[in-house]
């Protein structure tokens, strides 16, 4: 097994929500473009990290390639198997090998059964461990592997602490033997103090049992460190994708810049001076989309020409994929930012707070 060994690729996937109307008949009015068409791949043992502001599709790409939510198109293939056309009975036998863990796990943990029957429950499901002492050594290597003490076993979820809550979900994932974990947000309902710990046992375990994550995140700093690479997510499309360290050093991207421009740096000196990119507008609904390159409408450095009508691909660039018409004038400063103009939210006479800028939402110029 080598470090370019695939595990998980994803072609071209979507996942179209239906707008359904009417009290009586029941109609399609429109379409939720949640993910519109995905690329990407994760080598076995490796950690691809997913980013992006809420409602971008993460989650549901997450699902989509484990197939909890069926895509609307493309393909996701799993060690050499298309998972879009499997058949049912198939690809329940091939979810023992691909599982999730969830970003609330009171949520996702059903607080009526103790921990050894959470843990059981999927033991019996899939027929792993043929009878009730096996099954015991099994769960006992898996809160091992979790730091979970033996007695967590006859509690219940509400008795352990976030954090070890988490663990629980984690040891449920853990106790199939998957080769696959897709973590949805796995820290963001912990304590800051907590979540290093969570990260660092997710680390631990891909170690010792060589698992391949998908980790979902909306904060930066979480998958920088456990992730081989980065994708950021815009509307339902991947905007750029990069090696972690590169990215976090490098970005390429507008919204990759803007994103990494909003991480404070602890220096103060270094933090007084960053550059800030603010974003002019909300995020656009998936269910219309802005046409050519779906970050144009709220990109500091859109142009007049190809922004607006032209869907940029990813392509390559010295070692990223990134999906702009202009990455390259950017990145060497030839093309710069519009102006943040000081413009003041409200009249001068109202009371207003006169250090609230918005940028300018027109497209400027080459210059
Ligand atoms: N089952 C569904 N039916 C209709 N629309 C959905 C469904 N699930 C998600 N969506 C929509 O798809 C878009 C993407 O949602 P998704 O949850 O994947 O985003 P996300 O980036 O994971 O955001 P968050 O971090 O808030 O979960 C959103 O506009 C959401 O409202």
């Amino acid at each position: 097994m080598t470090g370019n060994d695939i595990l998980v690729e994803v072609r071209d996937l979507k996942v179209h929500f239906p707008i359904r109307r009417g009290v009586l008949f029941d109609r399609t009015v429109g379409h939720v473009k949640a993910v519109d068409g995905v690329d990407l791949s994760i080598p076995r043992g490796k950690t691809y990290g997913l980013v992006g502001e809420s409602g971008c599709g993460k989650s549901t790409l997450g699902r989509a390639l484990l197939q909890l939510t069926p895509p609307t198109g493309g393909e996701v293939n799993f060690d050499g198997t298309e998972l879009t056309t499997l058949p049912a009975g198939k690809l329940r036998t091939m979810r023992r090998r691909m599982q999730m863990i969830f970003q609330d796990p009171m949520s996702s943990l059903d607080p009526r059964q103790n921990v050894e029957s959470i843990l059981t429950e999927g033991l019996q499901t899939h027929g792993i461990g043929g009878n009730r002492d096996e099954r015991r050594r099994i769960i006992g290597e898996t809160l091992d592997a979790v730091g979970l003490p033996r007695w967590a076993l006859s509690r219940y979820p509400h008795e352990f602490s976030g954090g070890q809550r988490q663990r629980i979900g984690i040891a449920r994932a853990l106790v199939l033997g998957p080769e696959l974990i897709v973590a949805d947000e796995p820290v963001s309902a912990l304590d800051v103090s907590i979540q290093a710990q969570v990260v660092n046992l997710l680390d631990e375990l891909q170690d010792s049992l060589g698992l391949t994550y998908l980790v979902i995140a909306h904060d930066l700093a979480v998958v920088r460190h456990i992730s081989d690479t980065v994708g950021v997510m815009y509307l339902g499309a991947l905007v750029e994708e990069a090696p972690s360290d590169r990215l976090y050093t490098e970005p390429l991207h507008p919204y990759t810049r803007a994103l990494m421009s909003a991480v404070p740096v602890p220096d103060p000196d270094v933090e007084d001076n960053r550059e800030r990119i603010l974003l002019s507008g909300d995020l656009p609904s998936p269910a219309n989309p802005p046409s050519g390159c779906r970050f144009h409408t709220r990109c500091p450095w859109a142009q007049p020409t190809r922004c607006a009508d032209e869907r940029p691909a990813l392509r390559d660039i010295g070692g990223s994929r990134v999906a702009c018409h202009w990455a390259e004038p950017i990145a060497s400063g030839e093309l710069r930012p519009h102006q943040v103009r000081p413009q003041l939210t409200r009249p001068a006479d109202e009371g207003e707070d006169p250090s609230v800028v918005s940028a300018p939402t027109e497209p400027g110029s080459y210059v």
